[in-house]
């Protein structure tokens, strides 16, 4: 949760969903002990039991009496060890008990790696030092790989059942990411600290990589680990969010609701998509009402936490100007200018900065808010048939705002063409997925635990991306017949 926000969030309206991948994930849900269920009773966390205490003996100052560490079905988690009222200030953790890459010396801080993997090599740190790591307490209660799912844990086999979403791309992207990262801090750690490097795998750096990522906050000194608030674990209709304070140096969560002594307390780590939620935190949620979808190309990857909430990517829709077209080259220079980066030679670059984000239409009769403007016209622009009717639409732009293709065509048969070609491309893509629930559709039980966890987060990921689509799709379609 690299980011918190401060943003409440809006409780969606339950919908039921239809789709093959929903009921699969019923199905699911009936026959495995989901990730994504609440657990009122608390279990009591013997290997925690001190954690507290020990943590306010280091921070020199009580962090809660409100709260207890016990287990839930979403791993460690925060319980309340009383009766809890809206506004409880709930925790206080200073900031001297943070881990941060200050604890790095100067020589590793300043590589070119980024602020994810400066914080994942003091956690490997801590780690090599075992018993006597002044974090030992908090180092033994980080889970292990085999209990995170984010998709870099998956399996190329367990990979496949999400391909058709961008999530599959970026897992693939971030581990190569990891690679490189791994490969220049092992380098510089055989210079200075041989004994050190001689002892790190690959394999435990992307785990502290995944573990930074799931559960380290942005601070002044680019993230940080918070021991304690980090037990707390996600609900994305919670109101509840992490506070910093950088002026009295501490971090706090005020309740958003009542507890009941023994009720699980949650808060929202910021309005993520499932696709963000699986792939930086290994969870999916049943509803979530920021599933979105991109529609060619993706964001920058070096895109901090809260611009990803608004531009990661789960789908891409491909629609390339055909090389055959005789006003090829025209159409390319005004999609170039004015809507996409493309790249003449493969048409819609695949790593394109710019993407658009397809939410759900609300209602058929809406203004097709899900459908991004910006798509609407790279569609207009490519149902054009004459050098006249491109002309005109840049002229057109040039009178007004400069935006290309943000009014509909004046040729009717024109603008009912661009419509159809997106609805093409989104019904296609629905085909698609819709194959690949059909595919994932369990034959017996889940061969383990882990198989049935990632196949119902597989389901979720495609339910979320799927209504995206079909709500895109019904809106299109009353576009161009009801006119
Ligand atoms: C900040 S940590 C929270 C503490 C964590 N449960 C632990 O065992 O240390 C974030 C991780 O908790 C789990 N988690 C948090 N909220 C969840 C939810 N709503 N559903 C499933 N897993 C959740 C995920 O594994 C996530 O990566």
């Amino acid at each position: 949760m690299l980011c918190p926000s401060q943003v409440a969030k809006l409780r969606p309206v339950p919908r039921p969903l239809l789709s093959a991948a929903r009921r699969l994930y019923d199905d699911l849900r009936c026959s495995i002990s989901s990730s994504s269920l609440a657990q009122v009773s608390p279990c009591v966390d013997e290997d925690c039991s001190d954690f507290l205490p020990w943590l306010e003996r280091k921070a020199g100052v009580e962090i809660s009496s409100f709260l207890s560490v016990g287990k839930s079905v979403y791993g460690r988690s925060l319980f309340a060890s009383k009766a809890i009222r809206a506004g409880d200030s709930i925790l206080k953790v200073p900031f001297n008990v943070e881990i941060s890459p200050d604890d790095l010396l100067p020589e590793i801080r300043s590589l070119n790696i980024g602020n994810v993997a400066k914080l994942a090599a003091v956690v490997l740190k801590e780690q090599k030092m075992g018993q006597d790591s002044e974090w030992a307490p908090y180092i033994r209660s980080l889970p292990q790989p085999e209990e995170m799912h984010s998709t870099v844990f998956w399996s190329n086999e367990e990979l496949e059942m999400i391909k058709e979403s961008l999530v599959y791309q970026r897992t693939i992207d971030k581990k190569v990411g990891m690679e490189r990262e791994f490969s220049v801090l092992r380098h510089a750690l055989d210079h200075q600290f041989p004994e050190v490097s001689k002892y790190m795998n690959f394999e435990d750096f992307m785990h502290a990589c995944a573990l930074v990522e799931s559960r380290a906050w942005e601070s002044s000194k680019g993230y940080s680990l918070i021991p304690f608030a980090d037990f707390l674990n996600h609900d994305g209709l919670a109101k509840a969010v992490l506070l910093r304070d950088e002026q009295k140096q501490f971090s706090e969560v005020i309740a958003d609701r009542n507890y009941a002594p023994g009720e699980q307390v949650l808060i929202s780590y910021g309005k993520f998509s499932n696709a963000i939620l699986l792939l930086d935190f290994g969870f999916t949620l049943p509803h979530n009402i920021h599933d979105e979808i991109s529609v060619t190309g993706e964001p920058d990857k070096q895109t901090t936490r809260k611009k990803a909430m608004g531009a990661y990517s789960n789908v891409r829709i491909q629609i390339s100007v055909p090389l055959q077209d005789p006003l090829y080259k025209m159409k390319l220079y005004l999609l170039q200018r004015h809507c996409l980066q493309i790249t003449c030679k493969f048409g819609f670059s695949k790593w394109s900065s710019d993407s658009f984000t397809i939410k759900e239409v609300r209602s058929v009769k809406g203004k097709g808010t899900g459908i991004p403007q910006s798509l609407r016209a790279a569609a207009r622009v490519l149902s054009c048939t004459s050098l006249e009717e491109l002309n005109d639409m840049e002229e057109e732009a040039t009178q007004n705002d400069g935006r290309l293709g943000r009014r509909p065509l004046k040729n009717f048969n024109r603008e009912i063409q661009a419509h159809q070609l997106l609805l093409s491309h989104i019904t296609r893509l629905i085909d698609q997925y819709n194959a690949s629930a059909k595919l994932m559709k369990p034959t017996g039980c889940p061969a383990s635990k882990r198989d049935g966890i990632r196949r119902s987060m597989a389901c979720e990921l495609l339910a979320g991306e799927l209504r995206n689509l079909k709500s895109a799709a019904s809106w299109l379609v009353s576009y161009t017949t009801d006119r």
